[in-house]
């Protein structure tokens, strides 16, 4: 895997490496985009090239369906990447407001860029030719949407009532979503440190540890360093509301990587036990670090949730939180990326990793224990369909109270889904 960037400061070749690397080679911009980010000390900048890279995601479909009749033959190999900048180009003249001219000739010089100055000519003639003609709208529901063919039929199939409010929360912009360390301070008086910042903020009910802020940069606001809050979405700040830990519990977060939930857990019960399992040892360090800003603590064990007799050393847990390895549909509108990394071939194989992930840990839990089954997707498959099948094999396990699907959008939050389980 080539992660080395295009060499100097050009906007959008850099923008164009990273959908190459998404699209071709599958990594994530997660991990990509960063990489080009860090060249730009401007804010503007940084926001456009997200802006620009995220956009393309939103609008793919459509976007290739104007370049494929213009393009004699695709680009092949190396030179696909300048399929993507001339998808940044359309993007630029179609959706953004930056001027005709300064889209067509910096996208042209971006080319040059990317060592293929000797694509510059066509890049030029079909930027030239794309503002003088008609732009064609949406052939299908999907393309409308900017969502594989796949993932726009499940979701009709799922929610065929409410399928153009989740598309629209998917393409919308997400908040900002704070979860304030309660360790370190209280919700009333981080929210009166941001008010005396002017900085502006509404606070939900539904999260005692929530403030959703308007724009703005994190890294600025009062009490970053010290630790004082963390970025979390307000589906995810559920997860430690429904279970629940108590003082003195035994608790398995069993795919805890980076560690989000696992410090909420610990800020609600820091005189409980946690064991943080992770089966990436890559990952496991996100949780250290995570662990050492916010001052929590747990027991970070690198295993496989599905083998636990490789790691558990026998002593049972009052909780576990199963915050599962999935789809991540749910989280499309802070990921645009996934739409496009994710294949429909993945879904099946993920069903079943999280049935035997099910499978492996329930027999961890303590008689009276609690499990809490969470994951980011919005699949019926992977949460309520996997929780029936639990659920029918399992004589010991009855739900308990938390059955939820949140959909994107809803009361601000990320897709999610939750079930309580409780072992009799
Ligand atoms: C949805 S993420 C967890 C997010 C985390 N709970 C948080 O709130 O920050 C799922 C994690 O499970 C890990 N994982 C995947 N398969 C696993 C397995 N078999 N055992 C343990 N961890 C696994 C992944 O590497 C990933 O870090």
């Amino acid at each position: 895997m080539n992660l080395i960037p295009p060499k100097g400061y050009n906007l959008r070749a850099d923008s164009a490496w990273v959908i190459f690397q998404v699209l071709e080679q599958g990594v994530s911009a997660r991990e990509c985009l960063p990489k080009v980010l860090e060249k730009y000390v401007e804010p503007r900048d940084r926001n456009w090239l997200n802006e620009v890279t995220m956009g393309v995601f939103r609008t793919l479909p459509l976007l290739q369906s104007w370049l494929r009749p213009m393009l004699a033959k695709p680009l092949k190999g190396d030179k696909k990447i300048i399929e993507h900048l001339l998808l940044i180009g359309f993007y630029q003249l179609a959706f953004m407001r930056v001027s005709e001219h300064a889209a067509t000739n910096e996208t042209v010089n971006a080319a040059g860029v990317l060592k293929a100055k000797s694509l510059s000519g066509l890049v030029n003639g079909i930027l030239r030719q794309f503002q003088r003609q008609e732009h064609p709208p949406a052939k299908s529901e999907a393309m409308k949407a900017g969502l594989p063919g796949w993932i726009y039929k499940k979701l009709a199939e799922a929610y065929p009532q409410k399928l153009s409010s989740i598309i629209d929360a998917m393409n919308a912009k997400p908040p900002i979503w704070l979860r304030v360390n309660t360790q370190k301070t209280t919700i009333t008086s981080f929210t009166q440190v941001l008010t005396e910042a002017g900085v502006s903020f509404t606070t939900s009910d539904l999260h005692p540890d929530g403030v959703i802020i308007g724009k703005g940069d994190i890294t600025q606001l009062p009490g970053f360093e010290q630790g004082e809050f963390t970025v979390q979405d307000g589906a995810a700040q559920l997860a430690a509301e429904y279970l629940s830990p108590q003082s003195g519990d035994h608790i398995l977060d069993c795919c805890a990587a980076p560690g989000g939930k696992t410090t909420h857990l610990y800020a609600h019960a820091p005189d409980s036990s946690i064991v943080a399992l992770e089966l990436e040892p890559a990952r496991i360090a996100r949780i250290n670090e995570n662990m050492s800003r916010l001052g929590a603590r747990a027991q970070v064990v690198q295993g496989d949730a599905s083998q636990p007799h490789t790691w558990w050393d026998g002593k049972y847990f009052d909780r576990i939180l199963l915050d599962a390895p999935c789809s991540a549909t749910g989280i499309i509108r802070r990921h645009p990326d996934i739409r496009w990394l994710r294949k429909v071939t993945d879904i099946a194989p993920l069903v079943s990793l999280q049935a035997s992930i099910l499978d492996a840990i329930w027999p961890l839990l303590k008689p009276g224990g609690t499990l809490l089954y969470a994951t980011c997707s919005i699949l019926p498959e992977e949460n309520q369909e996997q929780i029936d099948r639990f659920l029918a094999r399992t004589p010991d396990a009855t739900a308990e109270g938390v059955m939820q699907q949140i959909l994107p959008g809803e009361a601000q939050m990320d897709g999610f889904y939750y079930a309580r389980l409780l072992k009799s």
